[in-house]
């Protein structure tokens, strides 16, 4: 199978009340874990990559990848931009194979956010490549950028509003209280604006920070209009500390297959954990 657009399987999780979760694609090994976890539960999935990986891992090794991922497995995966910063990124990635991009506008003023969406969504469409949006500032470290709690803030449900009827994306991500890497404590979910926001418009609300959410918020806010979560920080953590583990009892080691399978084994039952708990097995 080729690469889908988030379009195969977005619209029928918001209509049955699943979500599907966007796995980041950091090398070849997180890459076999993410399609073996889904194999195995049928799960739809999507390979999110950040302009950081893609630097990391090369435009032409990511796509080659995730259409072997694909082929290998016949289950619809989209290959997706995370977090793209400009309108040029996004057309280099359409152009190279991906299926579906993220436009963060976040940083700008809400008009200019809504301004360039639309121009992004207007080529990607044209292509048949899907567009996620995003509203607001979910803090934590993304790629590196770190944003404050100080400094994240929350999406007005009446602008997301606007922004979904002016853009037109896919679907949209707003910040409602999660933030990317781990947390200290707790997450603050607002499910009221994922709420309000969901009801008032036809595309899923996309949750990111998805790491380290506890899986009742999880369940509570699929329940409220989420349908694609992402999740990063607990596949990195789950290779890391499994590596780390390996080389502290054995500091011989020297092939890299003798750490990296265990690695890439913590990585499977993480991503299977995930699609469990957002309830998209058997949804291939
Ligand atoms: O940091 C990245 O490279 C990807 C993330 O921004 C991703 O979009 C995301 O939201 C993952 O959240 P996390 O796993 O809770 O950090
Ligand atoms: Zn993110």
């Amino acid at each position: 199978m080729a690469l889908v657009s988030m379009n195969e399987f977005l619209p029928k999780a918001k209509a049955n009340k699943f979500a599907v979760g966007q796995f980041n694609m950091n090398n070849l090994e997180f890459a076999q874990a993410i399609v073996e976890a889904a194999m195995e539960l049928k799960s739809p999935f999507i390979y999110g990559v950040s302009e950081g990986a893609l630097k990391y891992m090369g435009i032409e090794f990511t796509v080659a990848i995730a259409e072997a991922a694909a082929k290998k497995s016949g289950l619809p995966i989209a290959l997706h931009l995370d977090h793209g910063s400009s309108f040029e990124v996004a057309m280099k990635c359409i152009r190279a194979g991906f299926s579906s991009v993220m436009f963060d506008g976040s940083h700008y003023s809400f008009e200019e956010n809504i301004r360039l969406t639309k121009e992004v969504v207007k080529a990607a469409r044209a292509m048949g490549v899907s567009v996620e949006g995003e509203l607001g500032t979910i803090g934590g470290v993304e790629d590196d950028i770190s944003v404050d709690e100080e400094h994240a803030n929350l999406a007005k449900p009446e602008e997301a509003i606007r922004f979904y009827e002016e853009t037109g994306v896919d679907c949209l991500a707003i910040a409602v209280g999660t933030a990317h890497g781990m947390y200290a404590g707790e997450p603050n979910i607002h499910f009221d604006i994922i709420e309000q926001v969901s009801k008032a418009i036809p595309v899923p609300v996309v949750l990111h920070g998805g790491s380290g959410v506890p899986d009742e918020m999880i369940r509570k806010s699929i329940a409220a209009g989420v349908g694609k979560i992402n999740v990063n920080t607990e596949n990195q953590v789950a290779c890391t500390d499994t590596i780390r583990a390996v080389l502290n009892k054995d500091a011989k080691i020297y092939d890299p297959r003798k750490y990296l399978t265990p690695a890439r084994n913590a990585m499977v039952e993480v991503v299977k954990s995930k699609i469990q708990l957002f309830g998209s097995s058997n949804q291939a």
